[in-house]
């Protein structure tokens, strides 16, 4: 059999996400978002960082484009900054925001670059957070209409449309735990935002079907989940695990109903949904993003909460700077995971990859990062492996195209493939963008 390879039209890009790079939050007319909030409320981002310059990209985005055509790539991953189109959330529109994204998508697209567009990766409007955000159930309405003023704006030249990114962590980080934007720790709650943001999923896919002529999905990070031992408490303890942070999402979209473990994991924090809930839910999507780090070895730990299971460190593995463990084969697993649990549908990798310390810049414009290079090598073979197992792959975007702001870590941790000098805002590609062109340029031949 010949070597696995990469499709012919596989899609090779990179992917960021607004509030993470773009700075100027409250330029020409934007309203504030709840990460604006968030950053500018003591203590709760690490160093007192903020998204108010981040890499500057509001104003850089034509250099910024022209990096990616040097580097060759032919897609490119970002998100729509809610507050830029709607700075309310609802009602007036904001047409010098929609103005930015509508030269960006020109610019790609003239560059020989598709634009994968993210409707709503965490900047919830801030005024729409005072009226309950993902708490009131108005707002898969609000999001719908949203959605469809980007549709109606950008429909002929974007192609592939994401409503959600990373629904799971929206909840987890920002009502369950409060380590995200905005900051709520209420297992009430938790359960209600999240239903909310699959309900909006549903209402902007409903919503695209009536005008779109191309396609659309849902964006989900998916950590495979490992027992830690037979033990039947472990056992137990990663089935928990898989259902909270893998199917809550997947299960309501493909099958119309939510993993049976989530009444376990809530008790009486899980309420009973309504059943037409679910038929807005499972509208029928074009594709699957998935977002792949690392794994999680589970086993049980009667103190964790809500869940009762927590990770065990692996003693012969490398972790990267934010603690995950970097281990290729769960990508390989998880793109068999979702063919066989969900059916084959169309699949991209529409995040991946790694935050290590960079040294500062070795020799002037050159910046090595071998261990960048050695995840991206290793997980970009266990994409391979999965196209050759027969999954539907179809693309892989890296996380991310400049060293950005990680939310509550702030600047402090770097997964750019591309070096930003924060104080200059000189962008220096790193190794592994330079790796990273030339597996695009071989269409993956060089792995
Ligand atoms: O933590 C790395 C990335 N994970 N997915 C969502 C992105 O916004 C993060 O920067
Ligand atoms: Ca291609």
């Amino acid at each position: 059999m010949c070597a696995a390879q990469f499709p012919n039209g596989f899609l090779w890009g990179s992917a960021t996400a607004a509030y993470q790079v773009e700075g100027s939050p409250l330029a020409d007319g934007a309203g504030p978002s709840i990460w604006h909030r968030f950053v500018h409320t003591p203590g709760l981002v690490r160093d007192g960082d903020t998204g108010d310059v981040a890499c500057d990209h509001y104003r850089r985005w034509k250099e910024d484009v022209a990096i990616m055509r040097r580097l060759g790539l032919q897609a490119y991953r970002f998100s729509v900054s809610w507050s830029r189109i709607l700075p309310a959330g609802t009602g007036h529109v904001n047409y010098a925001g929609l103005d930015f994204y509508d030269r960006l998508v020109d610019a790609l697209l003239e560059n020989g670059i598709e634009p994968l567009v993210t409707l709503y990766h965490w900047d919830l409007p801030a005024a729409l957070d005072d009226r309950g955000g993902w708490l009131n159930p108005e707002i898969s309405k609000w999001f719908a209409d949203y959605a469809e003023v980007m549709f109606r704006k950008l429909d002929g030249r974007v192609k592939k449309w994401a409503t959600l990114n990373e629904p799971w962590v929206v909840t987890d980080g920002g009502y369950l735990h409060g380590a995200l934007a905005p900051g709520h720790r209420n297992r009430f709650e938790a359960p209600i935002a999240s239903h909310n943001l699959l309900r909006a999923h549903g209402a902007a896919v409903q919503a695209y079907r009536a005008t779109g002529r191309h396609e659309i999905g849902l964006v989900v990070n998916i950590e495979p989940k490992y027992r830690a031992s037979d033990d039947p408490a472990d056992v137990a303890a990663t089935a928990r695990a898989e259902a909270y942070m893998n199917r809550q999402y997947l299960d309501p979209v493909f099958f119309g109903h939510y993993p049976k473990e989530m009444v376990e994991i809530f008790g009486e924090a899980w309420p009973d949904w309504p059943s037409e809930d679910f038929a807005l839910i499972q509208q029928p999507i074009d594709f699957l993003g998935v977002n792949y780090y690392t794994r999680s070895v589970t086993r049980f730990d009667a103190n964790a909460w809500p869940l009762k299971a927590c990770a065990v460190r692996q003693k012969q593995a490398t972790y990267t700077e934010t603690g995950w463990e970097v281990f290729a084969p769960g990508l390989t697993e998880t793109l068999l995971w979702v063919k066989r649990c969900y059916g084959n549908i169309p699949l991209y990798v529409t995040e991946n990859g790694s935050a290590f310390f960079d040294p500062p810049t070795a020799a002037k414009g050159r910046v090595e990062d071998p261990l960048r290079v050695d995840y991206l090598r290793e997980h970009l073979g266990a994409v391979r492996d999965a196209i050759a197992q027969g999954v539907d792959v179809r693309g892989y975007m890296a996380w991310s195209l400049l060293d950005n702001l990680e939310w509550s870590l702030g600047y402090s941790k770097r997964f750019g493939i591309v070096h930003v000098n924060f104080a200059t805002q000189q962008r220096t590609p790193k190794d592994s963008a330079h790796f990273y062109a030339k597996v695009i340029a071989s269409n993956g031949a060089v792995l």
